[in-house]
């Protein structure tokens, strides 16, 4: 069996508010291994996004532990925590948060200039990126020049810029026609043949269909759809 990517251990999230307390996650246990693909479907406000940004280090857990590459995430401070994100981890949402005054290359290029790449390396590995996911032809355009599917397209390209070990996606085809979702979805099987590990939350059954576990978040925990 490959390794361990990441692994999360009676993981529990609860939210105060006042005198009000949300219990979102409770006793999740989840171990996704290298080259793994699962998806995570749920009912809204199950706690989807909640669990993603504890994956992704974005928010601490009120319990249990979340462990990235064998680090627990918990136990780095806010920039060792900064720099274990950049190199193990992308990260694509729903909108594709791209920098609107730069070019393509430039915004793929991104995650590596601040992981201290050269500038010129780290443009010629965007460049290479930006034609696996088809976008040659886009290289320097802005965001508001391409179109829903290619922005996305392009966010994918950033999030892989890394190498990273795992890559974390929210509703990656949400926002996006059936047609740029097709070929979303295209690129994210293309990409199963790559070693990085994904996590995908989506409401797409057909999205879900195409990984290789499908768990459902309900009752604070985590259950095997196959189960
Ligand atoms: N910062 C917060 N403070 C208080 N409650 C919160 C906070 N963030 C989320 N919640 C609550 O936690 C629960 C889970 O929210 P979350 O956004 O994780 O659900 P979700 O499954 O991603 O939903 P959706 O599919 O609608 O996006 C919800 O009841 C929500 O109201």
């Amino acid at each position: 069996m490959s390794e361990v990517v990441l692994r999360c251990s009676s993981l529990g999230k609860h939210y105060s508010d006042g005198e009000d307390a949300v219990q979102v996650l409770k006793g999740l246990d989840l171990s996704l291994h290298a080259g793994e693909k699962i998806a995570i479907v749920g009912a809204s406000g199950s706690g989807k996004s909640t669990l993603l940004n504890l994956l992704g280090g974005l928010d601490a857990p009120s319990e249990g532990t979340v462990e990235l590459s064998g680090q627990d995430l918990n136990q780095l401070d806010e920039a060792a925590l900064c720099g274990w994100r950049n190199q193990r981890l992308g990260f694509v949402y729903q909108f594709h948060h791209l920098l609107g005054e730069f070019d393509a290359v430039e915004n793929v290029a991104m995650p590596l200039l601040i992981a201290g790449t050269s500038r010129k390396s780290a443009q010629e590995k965007a460049a290479l990126l930006l034609q696996r996911v088809g976008l040659a032809h886009r290289m320097k355009h802005r965001p508001g020049q391409l179109s829903g599917g290619e922005r996305q397209r392009v966010a994918i390209a950033r999030a892989l810029v890394n190498e990273p070990a795992c890559v974390l996606m929210d509703e990656p085809t949400g926002n996006l026609d059936p047609h740029s979702a097709g070929q979303v979805l295209a690129l994210i099987d293309e990409l199963g043949e790559a070693d990085a590990s994904f996590v995908i939350v989506t409401h797409d059954a057909h999205i879900a269909s195409r990984m290789h576990r499908v768990l459902t978040l309900a009752g604070g925990t985590l259950v095997d759809s196959a189960a």
